[in-house]
């Protein structure tokens, strides 16, 4: 059993601010998890909070890794994190950064040429071992951080932004990579790609206003926004003729977060 739980968290950037988000408390289990809300609303916070690179203000995170509680060391072992501006070491080889990775990682080093073989095949880019990152496209970069947040098998994957100035193939090629690696692992991405990426998507949490809610599979937010919309006459902003975007579904819950009717 693999699960993090994020209990009555709060975050604010000094005392005198104001809550990013306060009262946050959500459970996630393996398979894709999408944290969306407005530009602001403080998703890289959240991920930052629980990658343990910022401190909650109120509240905590427990991970659960087959009934053990790990945190400290054993968390971060378990944890891959690749921020929204992932640095590089430009002049290094793909191959070269992906062994200094892993050595960073204290994996033994006569694991790590098959280790990093392997995660270069995975992540479609065992023919660019030896370019220089700086030679890379967006999107084999993009591929290249994720690829290398996976060198030690985590439980948890946190994405900020995965797929940020990916083309359209290159976003299906990387969810299609993430897919593949959510058995046994909790990831967690932030962006703004709602229904492009329902497809892949197990759990959706909305952040608006300093709220999160969720999780709940696009599937359950759709049939529980047509439900609210029945309950109170229709006078909700969503189409009557079909069933609801991800997108129309969350403009529509932030509308009503908001009590902008
Ligand atoms: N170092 C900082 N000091 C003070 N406020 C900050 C700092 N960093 C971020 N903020 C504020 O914290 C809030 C949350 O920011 P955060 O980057 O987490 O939002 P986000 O939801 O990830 O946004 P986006 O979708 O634009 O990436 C914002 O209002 C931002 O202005």
């Amino acid at each position: 059993m693999i699960r993090l739980d994020v209990c009555k968290a709060a975050f604010r950037h000094s005392l005198a601010a104001p809550w990013v988000f306060e009262g946050a408390e959500f459970s996630l289990s393996p398979g894709i998890n999408a944290l969306f809300g407005p530009n602001g609303c403080g998703k890289t916070t959240m991920l930052e909070c629980i990658a343990g690179i910022r401190t909650f203000g109120k509240g905590d995170i427990r991970f659960t890794l087959q009934d053990r509680q790990l945190g400290g060391k054993r968390f971060r072992e378990r944890l891959g994190y690749v921020s929204q501006q992932f640095a590089f070491y430009e002049e290094m080889k793909a191959e070269h950064f992906l062994t200094y990775a892993a050595e960073m990682r204290l994996i033994s080093p006569r694991l790590i040429p098959d280790r990093v073989a392997e995660v270069l095949t995975d992540f479609g880019l065992a023919r660019f071992g030896k370019s220089r990152i700086k030679s890379l496209s967006t999107g084999q970069r993009r591929r290249l951080s994720i690829a290398q947040a996976m060198l030690s098998d985590p439980h948890l994957l946190l994405l900020d932004e995965p797929l940020e100035g990916l083309d359209l193939e290159e976003r299906a090629n990387v969810m299609d990579l993430l897919h593949k690696h959510a058995n046994g692992c909790i990831i967690l991405l932030v962006g703004h790609m709602y229904s492009e990426i329902e497809d892949w998507v197990d759990q959706v949490l909305f952040m608006v206003d300093g709220a999160v809610s969720g999780p709940k599979s696009p599937q359950q937010w759709k049939t529980a926004m047509l439900h609210e919309a029945l309950r109170n006459g229709r006078d909700a902003n969503i189409p009557a003729e079909r069933i609801p975007t991800l997108e129309e579904v969350y403009l529509e819950f932030a509308r009503r977060r908001r009590g902008d009717n």
